[in-house]
């Protein structure tokens, strides 16, 4: 009987100048980064090389301290690297996130004293887009995240998945070329983490916006992703790019599978070498 390969593809090594990187929505090409106290260098990462393609959702997942929130901060525009560069649709970034890269962090982060709807046209209003044009642009996305109704609410009114729901439909009414997130479900009890997992995964197909997102949830990320990033620690590296291969829905039951058990048995190896 033919043996059906169910190993996810892996790769161990990533060239930066491959077609994948050409035709990427972001390309972070041999980043280190460094700090130096009293004289002594420390690496937090080295020659880091990945890429997203346009429409992907790629979580990148790995221990604590190898460096995740380093990067994603450098990508962001956030933090300077020491070498090498950050690229979105081939162009290098310099400065901090702009219209092209929307930003969602693990603690809530929306201003108390304005409503959601105001906290959601935020970016819009800095951008002075016509007042017209933003209205309608934020009750769309109020709608994609099923929020319409809590409009005029102030953040104190919300539970930790509404504000986070607002954070995720604040960064994407400014429709940017990417999306990044930062452990954005860390701080939410399971069930609600569950929702939120199911609720960006609808979010992803009916905008498909262009996701990275860190997490050290091992499943979580291969819930979410059609690619991952393993990463390891001392100092930090890719270590597995891995394509998932799921159904494009999926129910969370599909975490019980043994196609899924499968990947996370790999995955935590990975992470353990
Ligand atoms: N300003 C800094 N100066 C010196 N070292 C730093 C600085 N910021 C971060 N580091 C170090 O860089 C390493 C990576 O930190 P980072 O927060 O990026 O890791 P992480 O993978 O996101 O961890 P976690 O999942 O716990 O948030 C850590 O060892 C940390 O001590």
């Amino acid at each position: 009987m033919q043996q059906i390969d169910r190993q996810p593809k892996t790769f161990r090594y990533q060239d930066s100048a491959s077609e994948a990187f050409r035709s990427a929505k972001l390309a972070v090409k041999s980043l280190s980064k460094e700090y130096t106290s009293q004289g002594k260098v420390t690496s937090v990462f080295d020659n880091i090389n990945l890429h997203i393609q346009p429409r992907e959702l790629v979580c990148l997942v790995g221990a604590s301290g190898c460096g995740k929130s380093t990067l994603l901060n450098i990508i962001a525009g956030l933090l300077p690297p020491t070498r090498g560069e950050v690229l979105v649709d081939q162009i290098c970034v310099t400065g901090r996130p702009g219209s092209d890269r929307g930003m969602v962090f693990q603690g809530y982060t929306l201003y108390p004293w304005l409503t959601v709807a105001q906290n959601v046209a935020f970016g819009l209003s800095l951008r002075k887009l016509p007042k017209a044009v933003q209205r309608e642009r934020v009750f769309h996305f109020l709608e994609v995240v099923g929020l319409t109704q809590f409009a005029d609410a102030y953040p104190k009114a919300l539970s930790g998945g509404m504000k986070q729901r607002v954070a995720i439909a604040r960064a994407i009414a400014n429709e940017p070329a990417i999306l990044l997130m930062d452990e954005p479900f860390g701080a939410l009890d399971a069930q609600t983490k569950e929702q939120l997992q199911q609720f960006l995964l609808r979010l992803w197909e009916q905008t498909h916006v262009t996701i990275l997102m860190i997490t050290h949830d091992v499943e979580e990320a291969i819930y979410l992703s059609q690619r991952m990033y393993v990463m390891q620690a001392h100092p930090g590296r890719i270590a597995r790019d891995m394509t998932i291969d799921l159904p494009t829905e999926r129910a969370l039951d599909i975490k019980l599978s043994p196609e899924f058990v499968d990947i996370k048995r790999q995955v935590l190896q990975a992470l353990r070498e």
